[in-house]
């Protein structure tokens, strides 16, 4: 077998790949993705770091690759869907280089505070200025953290160690996980108002693209400093100069930029602003060791051993597999549709298995159900294999049980997930011929596919509310493809779940919100 290592991954962490007789490792040169769709064809493994775009193009061109590794977190430069859709494994290592990234952070955020790297290039151009730069201390400031994950905590623990007030915001963590680092979790629009200095450690998503924007800087202090040590694209560049420029942020550092290479930010030329390129990772410890992690990966998925990274990919006994498969694309849209229909931190989630299906081992099934539940707020870290666990380092507490009494059904699956806002219960069903179906949502019985968009409107039981609710659909030109409405009694509660051509934009959902009797109003995609 042949494995193509890119990107100058660490040779030392090599090592488990090399001891392998029947693996050859061949070092890539940098290489244009014509290159790449090229040499592709010959290669069972791929390494890459984050400069070697694997896109569609380079996956279709694969003959015979089974596993791509990211030595690294971020797989924003793997075709995730692409690699998927062929049955390639993508695998990270998400762990070897989070001491890196927040050390450098720290390193960021001491510069801003001591204006280093500006005070070495004029003594460097041969000016002695002491009064240029005097400094702030980290001492008795805020840092506000926005996502508190591995290299958000790591940031959090060193920051205390210089005496920072530390608050955070990551909806996604729990409350309780926070208060045992003694981190105060905080609106995200508290944090803007609090912190003297914000640092932000989420992955990109459509959710955290330019977080970091004009009407965002307009809520935070005067003389705020900014740290991007994640991924480009997160703060608003364009945003962040004017910002800069009219003296409201007092510095900012980034590592990472919405286009790398970069080297003309109109940023880079300011004073106060530390740019690096994309140095996060690059320390020889880390590069070690995500190039040992990548590599023992790698070398489990060539002999279809179970691997503990996979970004893409359930890895189980193919004839459990062929028993479940249905189940288990039910239960990944059910933890879809409840991370749609979130309100509040998850601090439980309960699944209740019935009928036929309490026979099988479900575990797996509650494996891919927290997948589809975390998948879309932890974007790349959350897979098969790490689900569980994911959700365990978040405080989310999992039960499960088995009864074989299922109402009507021959199987149901009912997901409870406890949040600090209260709880939401949602069921689905396999019927004949494994049509999926969602059955119950709150305790309203209803009948919905588990495909396409979906508009989830809890309201009081009462005359013109479905028909404006459906004209405003409407005129906003978009089609409506079904509707079912459930309630328990007349008068009281009940939910519409309609059934739409299109996702509805923000702004219409606004509207819909605002129609007197309207409880609640939720987009669902599947
Ligand atoms: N500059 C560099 O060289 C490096 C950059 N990175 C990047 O750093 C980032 C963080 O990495 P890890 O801590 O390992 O990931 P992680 O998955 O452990 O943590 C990410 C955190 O972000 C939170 N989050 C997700 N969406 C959010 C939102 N909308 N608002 C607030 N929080 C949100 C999640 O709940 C999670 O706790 C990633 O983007 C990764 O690619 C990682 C290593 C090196
Ligand atoms: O490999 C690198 O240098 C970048 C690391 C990174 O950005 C990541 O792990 O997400």
């Amino acid at each position: 077998m042949k494995v193509l290592v890119m990107d100058g991954v660490s040779e030392q962490g090599l090592a488990p790949l090399r001891q392998q007789a029947d693996i050859e490792v061949v070092i890539g040169e940098k290489m244009t993705e014509d290159q790449l769709v090229e040499v592709i064809g010959d290669y069972d493994g791929m390494i890459v770091r984050s400069a070697t775009k694997v896109t569609e193009r380079v996956v279709e061109a694969a003959k015979k690759l089974k596993v791509i590794g990211r030595a690294g977190v971020g797989v924003d430069n793997i075709d995730r869907a692409a690699a998927t859709n062929k049955g390639i494994l993508v695998v990270n290592a998400p762990d070897g280089n989070t001491i890196a990234a927040a050390e450098h952070t720290m390193a960021m955020m001491l510069g801003l505070a001591r204006k280093v790297p500006a005070a070495c290039g004029k003594l460097k151009n041969g000016c002695w200025d002491k009064k240029a730069f005097l400094g702030v201390e980290l001492r008795g400031k805020t840092l506000g953290v926005i996502g508190l994950g591995r290299i958000g905590s790591a940031v959090a623990k060193r920051a205390q160690a210089m005496e920072m007030n530390i608050i955070a915001y990551d909806p996604y963590i729990s409350e309780e996980h926070a208060k045992k680092m003694a981190i105060e979790i905080v609106t995200l629009n508290e944090l803007y108002a609090r912190a003297d200095f914000i640092t932000v450690h989420m992955p990109k998503t459509k959710e955290t693209y330019h977080m970091i924007n004009k009407e965002s800087i307009a809520l935070m202090k005067e003389g705020v400093r900014i740290i991007n040590c994640a991924r480009g694209g997160i703060v608003d560049e364009a945003a962040l100069y004017e910002a800069m420029i009219a003296g409201k942020v007092a510095g900012a550092a980034l590592d990472v930029f919405e286009t790398e290479p970069n080297t003309d930010s109109p940023l880079i030329q300011l004073d106060n602003f530390i740019a690096t390129p994309h140095l996060g990772a690059s320390t020889a410890e880390a590069q070690i060791n995500v190039a040992v992690d990548v590599a023992e990966e790698i070398v489990a998925a060539l002999r279809g051993e179970i691997v503990k990274n996979a970004v893409n990919m359930p890895s189980m006994s193919p004839k459990l597999l062929a028993k479940i498969r249905p189940f288990l694309d039910l239960a990944e849209k059910l933890g879809k549709f409840q991370a749609q229909m979130l309100n509040g931190r998850v601090e439980k989630v309960e699944v209740v298995y019935s009928g036929d299906l309490a026979r099988y081992d479900v575990n797996p099934i509650t494996t891919i159900l927290l997948k589809g539940l975390l998948d879309p707020i932890l974007q790349e870290n959350v897979n098969f294999v790490n689900a569980p666990l994911v959700a365990k380092n978040r405080g989310i507490t999992v039960v499960q049980t088995t009864t074989d009494n299922a109402e009507d059904y021959n199987n149901l699956i009912t997901v409870t997930i406890y949040t600090d806002k209260g709880k939401r219960i949602l069921a689905g069903t396999l019927f004949q011929n494994n049509d999926s179906r969602i059955v119950n949502i709150d305790g309203y019985r209803i009948n919905a596919a588990t495909t396409g968009h979906m508009l989830v409107v809890p309201h009081i039981d009462k005359p013109r509310i479905v028909g404006r609710v459906g004209t405003l659909v409407g005129d906003k030109d978009i089609n409506i493809a079904g509707m079912q409405v459930g309630r328990i009694e007349i008068g009281g509660k009940a939910i519409m779940v309609m059934m739409v051509d299109n996702i509805i934009p923000q702004c219409a959902l606004d509207e819909l919100a605002k129609i007197d009797g309207v409880l609640e109003v939720k987009m669902v995609s599947l």
